[in-house]
């Protein structure tokens, strides 16, 4: 059910109407529902009832502190590939040892920090890595918790550039190769093997690449028990697709019981790391029409939010829904709806047909997930606002970024 929704053709954000959220905070704005967050972590949870499991949110979704605090009172760990994720879901009031760490390029300064402050596990993507955790637990007299990621060449049909199962792709340790890494790692004395690990890719919305890598995760830890190498976890990453469109993804609740009927018997505690699940229809993007442009060819829309707040169109051609905040009866035109930066491939949308005027309000729907957290200042623009909504209530959760701040860290040469 969304939480955004028209009552008498004005938009809501939960019981907050869209326009005045705009009026207090200006546009573009980001808007978070708590209440949309709460669910979707809710049903993953509700999944995994009865057995032994961890849900970390996967921090490079959607980042704000606010967004991982009302993850963090639910009991979620996260997922996190870098030392300010960390650092923010310290300040957010994470748990340290429900975090899992991610990443093929962990600096000496990472590991050390998180094996300072008593991270659940290290998911390794090569044995490179393997030998620095090992190398730098060993000076800090520490035992550091792995797991190691695993490569299984799945392809999961899903945008190649987001897509991370591939043999090809620079993620994990190659399966075929997995079962010697795992032995090697046994003879490090400073590791303790703690699990395997896989995240095939993004916006999945079918169960069968999840599975067909599960199969094969399966099948290794089998090999490995065989071996004496015990696997306490099974983190199969995040990737669970949503709807922008007129996709049908499986819901969690399907994924997770197809994943728990697979399992059988095996004594596994099982880890996921969803992040566009839980926030990408949480959040959308409040847009106004600065200017309507229409020429022989085409009709343009040229909004206030751009591909610097938003790059996802840019980058991916990703479709993302466009919605006027009033709705208005009578005639729509097609627009292409486009932001002020000089760039061609500066569109939120293409062809969409609008019924708009100058200085209406629109807003980008699904846009909370790998939204805010990708934007920059291209064209030196501030970033956006976010806000939160909780029922009636609207929350600031990040002001809108100053101009001078925008170059207040740059240095004139000296005279
Ligand atoms: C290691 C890892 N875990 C989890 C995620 C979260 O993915 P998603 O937002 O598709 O759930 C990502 C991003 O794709 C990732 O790289
Ligand atoms: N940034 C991508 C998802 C990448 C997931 C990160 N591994 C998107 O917007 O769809």
């Amino acid at each position: 059910m969304s939480v955004f929704t028209y009552q008498n053709d004005q938009l809501y954000a939960e019981q907050v109407a869209v326009t005045d959220i705009a009026k207090q905070f200006g546009t573009p704005t980001y808007v978070y529902s708590k209440q949309h967050i709460e669910q979707q972590f809710k049903s993953y949870q509700n999944a995994l009832q009865g057995t032994s499991h961890l849900i970390c949110y996967a921090v490079k979704a959607n980042s704000n502190i606010a967004v991982l605090n009302v993850l963090a009172k639910l009991g979620a760990g996260f997922d996190i590939v870098s030392l300010g994720e960390l650092e923010r879901v310290l300040a957010a009031g994470g748990q340290a040892d429900k975090i899992v760490f991610s990443g093929v390029g962990k600096t000496v300064d990472d590991i050390q920090t998180a094996l300072q402050v008593g991270v659940h596990c290290f998911n390794v993507e090569s044995t490179n890595e393997l030998d620095r955790i090992q190398k730098i637990a060993a000076e800090m007299g520490k035992i550091a918790p792995i797991s190691l990621r695993i490569n299984p060449d799945v392809d999961a049909q899903t945008h190649p550039y987001i897509s991370t199962g591939l043999k090809e792709n620079k993620f994990g340790i190659d399966i075929a190769e997995a079962e010697s890494v795992y032995e090697y790692a046994a003879t490090l004395t400073n590791l303790k093997i703690k699990g395997i690990d896989c995240h095939i890719g993004s916006q999945l919305t079918t169960l069968s690449p999840f599975l067909d890598a599960l199969d094969r995760l399966l099948l290794l830890t089998d090999k490995l028990a065989s071996k004496g190498i015990t696997i306490e976890h099974l983190d199969l990453g995040g990737g669970l697709g949503v709807r922008y469109n007129d996709e049908q993804p499986p819901l969690a609740q399907n994924y997770i019981q197809a994943v728990r009927e697979r399992l059988t018997d095996r004594n596994l505690a099982l880890v996921f790391e969803p992040g566009r699940y839980i926030i990408a229809n949480a959040g959308i993007l409040i847009t106004q029409v600065e200017y309507l442009k229409h020429t022989t060819h085409k009709n343009f829309a040229i909004v206030d939010a751009a591909m610097n707040d938003l790059i996802r169109p840019a980058l991916y051609d990703a479709w993302m829904d466009i919605q006027p905040v009033i709705q208005k009866q009578g005639q729509a035109t097609s627009y292409d709806i486009v932001g002020p930066v000089c760039e061609t491939s500066d569109f939120l949308g293409k062809d969409r047909s609008l019924n708009i005027a100058e200085g209406d309000l629109l807003v980008v729907c699904s846009a909370g997930a790998y939204g805010f957290v990708m934007s920059s200042n291209y064209n030196t623009r501030g970033r956006a606002a976010e806000v939160m909504v909780d029922g009636d209530k609207v929350y600031p959760v990040r002001k809108r970024e100053t101009l001078a701040s925008l170059y207040a860290d740059e240095y004139l040469l000296p005279t």
